[in-house]
């Protein structure tokens, strides 16, 4: 048995997020979002499921955070429903959802537990998607104004803000994929619309520092790991293109102030460009505090000609997977943040989404989720390898404190330390959650 010790001041946190876990879809004055409408439109998500009731935590909140004291976390990332605060995406604000986060922060805070707010987690008010959404530039404006009213209304109180939650889902997924709210099926639409959240990112950062705002910001891409199949040239290049459509695309503009131009070459040759205005670059790189990063999985990737998008297959036999169908990959989570080190040099990074889909239910009262344990701890494995190997990394978030909505997967898919029943929104911890809380704890993680 060996120990490995983590920094003392190493930040263990869980995270969940807005439309996912809130429910109250159209309580206390709350606008409709693209998520409500997406997932009240037939056929888009599994079983027909919505986040209508979710896991009721608008009404649960002070159960759910009595949970996270027992687990003894010290960061609970969480998301605000922006249709909370603007039921109309802009204009008019809504006492009671600011009254409703207050309350929420303030209860956090009473049980010693450090808010991490991501202003955007995908719901979109839908009275912006109907006037173009993150396609129109002007949702820019909207969406600095809604960030200005949380820095300057939560001032003291949160001190970590995350502007956007995975670029490449709101833009990839959510609008050339399709798979996600809007559910656009456009290259060039979702390569405009990554541009604007990087201009409404870049331009929340500026705005963060001008107002004097007390406190650090950052943002949070979802990475994936492709190692080549073959160190054939054609797979070498062919996992490159795979790593930048999820990687570089969403990290070159914040760190370099441009998109990795191999990427924009491919884009060109499928028709699609993107429509940068002049200043919009340097607005973007406007440098951040910290750099959360979302990993779950990755693959080898190898040289298809004419194959999808990047004429590259996955090929992933031989990787266990989750019951998600995705792959379990924790060397990729060490190679995906060296690399980021060396590429983009020792920015603070925060691992605010890690974890993995088990669908264990309560036997005799008990969840007995080993997957889920043996999963966080290959991958914690790897945070202490990133240490040691140079990587400026300060906290470790999961995803996700408790069973939520899915998504496109609806309530089929399982991720929390906590299980909830949807019939009776009963919580029950899982084993994980009290494996999870050793580690807290002691700081240390027991390999056996
Ligand atoms: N990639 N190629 N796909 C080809 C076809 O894909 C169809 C579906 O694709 C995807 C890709 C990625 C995801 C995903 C989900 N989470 C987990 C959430 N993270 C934020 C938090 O809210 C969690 O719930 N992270 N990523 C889902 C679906």
């Amino acid at each position: 048995m060996s120990v490995i010790q983590f920094p003392k001041d190493f930040v263990w946190g869980a995270a969940t997020a807005s439309y996912q876990i809130e429910g109250a879809w159209n309580e206390d004055g709350k606008g409709l979002s693209i998520w409500d409408v997406f997932s009240h439109t037939p056929g888009k998500v599994v079983n027909g499921d919505n986040g209508d009731i979710a896991c009721d935590s608008y009404h649960r909140y002070e159960e759910d955070i009595a949970l996270m004291k027992e687990l003894g976390i010290k960061a609970y990332r969480f998301s605000i429903a922006w249709p909370r605060i603007y039921p109309q995406g802009s204009g008019e604000v809504n006492p009671k959802g600011l009254e409703y986060y207050h309350r929420f922060v303030d209860k956090l805070i009473e049980n010693g537990i450090e808010p991490y707010c991501t202003l955007y987690h995908w719901d979109l008010p839908q009275a912006l998607q109907e006037k173009g959404g993150w396609n129109n530039r002007e949702t820019i404006d909207a969406y600095l104004q809604y960030a200005e009213t949380m820095f300057k209304e939560f001032q003291g109180k949160i001190k970590y803000w995350i502007t956007f939650n995975e670029p490449w889902c709101v833009s990839m997924l959510s609008n050339y994929i399709g798979a996600h709210a809007p559910g656009n099926q456009d290259l060039q639409l979702a390569l405009d619309v990554a541009h604007h959240l990087f201009v409404a990112h870049g331009k929340t950062v500026r705005m963060f520092r001008e107002l004097g705002i007390e406190g650090q910001i950052g943002i949070a891409p979802n990475l994936y790991w492709y190692e080549p199949y073959s160190n054939r040239k054609e797979d070498v290049e062919a996992a490159r293109r795979k790593r930048a459509w999820y990687n570089e695309w969403f990290l070159d503009p914040l760190f370099k102030g441009s998109y990795p131009q191999f990427m924009v070459d491919w884009y060109k040759k499928k028709g699609a460009e993107v429509n940068i205005q002049p200043g919009d670059m340097e607005i973007i790189k406007e440098p951040i505090d910290f750099l959360g990063i979302n990993y779950y999985s990755g693959s080898l990737a190898r040289y298809k000609e004419n194959f999808e998008d990047f004429d590259c297959e996955e090929i992933d036999e031989g990787y266990e997977k989750t019951d998600i169908g995705w792959n379990i990959y924790p060397e990729g989570l060490y190679k995906t943040l060296t690399w980021l080190t060396e590429t983009y040099g020792p920015v603070p990074i925060y691992i605010t989404e890690n974890g993995a889909c088990y669908n264990d239910g309560p036997v005799d009262g008990r969840v007995r989720d080993q997957k889920r344990i043996d999963y966080l701890q290959k991958h914690i494995i790897q945070l202490n390898r990133c240490i040691q190997s140079g990587v400026n990394l300060k906290g470790y978030i999961t995803w996700s404190f408790m069973d939520n909505f899915e998504w496109a997967e609806g309530y089929s898919k399982r991720f929390g330390l906590v299980h909830v029943d949807y019939n009776t929104l009963k919580r029950t911890p899982k084993d994980s959650f009290y494996w999870y809380r050793h580690l807290v704890r002691t700081n240390w993680l027991d390999i056996r």
